[in-house]
């Protein structure tokens, strides 16, 4: 086995945001001089910024909260494929590579050039593929992506979709140096008891 490699954004205020969203902010808040002993600092951020997992209830007012999933999903094994220059990825692209027993896949596509630049255009999944990818077993998507679906969907058919067939998602991976294969991954969210979703450390060691 390998040593681990950070797949995660770095979080500073040049992390790229959904339009409109939150922007990113880090502050010492109380300093050293003002409290005596310490520098607390404080975040503001939009839980979907940067590396970070939808709960079911970031697009479903029913769907589960992060501290209700079960974090098997978010360590064990993984397999990252590489998929560059498709527009979206459904059964088609996808059904020429073998997933069998795959829990945890991982598409490294390369659409997300300049990092600091919120995409206006990406290649989403077409929501076909949760049925195809949960009768093989898959319990886990992630991608280097900010969405899985279009970034201008309204129904985000792919994540209702994904997440019918209990399908989980990880969005906002960095990939760019990770050939495909067998890892170990890590990325757990935080026990954010009300929140549609959180901001994960993700990790990968190779087998
Ligand atoms: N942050 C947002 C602000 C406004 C509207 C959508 C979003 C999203 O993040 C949705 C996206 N489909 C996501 O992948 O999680
Ligand atoms: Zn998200
Ligand atoms: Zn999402």
């Amino acid at each position: 086995m390998g040593t681990w490699i950070d797949i995660s954004q770095p979080l500073d205020e040049k992390v790229a945001v959904w339009p409109g969203d939150t922007p990113f902010t880090y502050k010492v808040n109380w300093s050293k001089e003002e409290s005596g002993s310490v520098n607390v600092g404080q975040i503001n951020m939009s839980i979907h910024t940067g590396t970070h997992i939808d709960a079911p209830f970031h697009f479903d007012n029913e769907g589960k909260r992060v501290i209700e999933l079960d974090l098997d999903l978010y360590i064990g094994s993984a397999r990252v494929i590489y998929l560059p220059n498709y527009t979206s990825i459904g059964v088609g692209e996808i059904s020429g590579i073998d997933l069998k027993g795959i829990t945890r896949l991982l598409i490294r596509t390369n659409a997300w050039k300049d990092r600091r630049v919120f995409p206006q255009t990406i290649p989403h999944l077409q929501p076909e593929l949760a049925a195809y990818l949960s009768e093989l077993g898959v319990r886990l998507i992630g991608l280097d992506l900010p969405s899985v679906d279009p970034i201008d969907s309204k129904e985000l058919s792919a994540h209702h979709e994904l997440a019918s067939h209990g399908i989980h998602i990880l969005e906002g991976l960095v990939l760019d140096d990770i050939l495909p294969g067998d890892y170990e991954l890590a990325a757990l969210p935080l026990p954010l008891v009300e929140a549609d979703g959180s901001p994960v450390r993700a990790v990968l060691k190779k087998y």
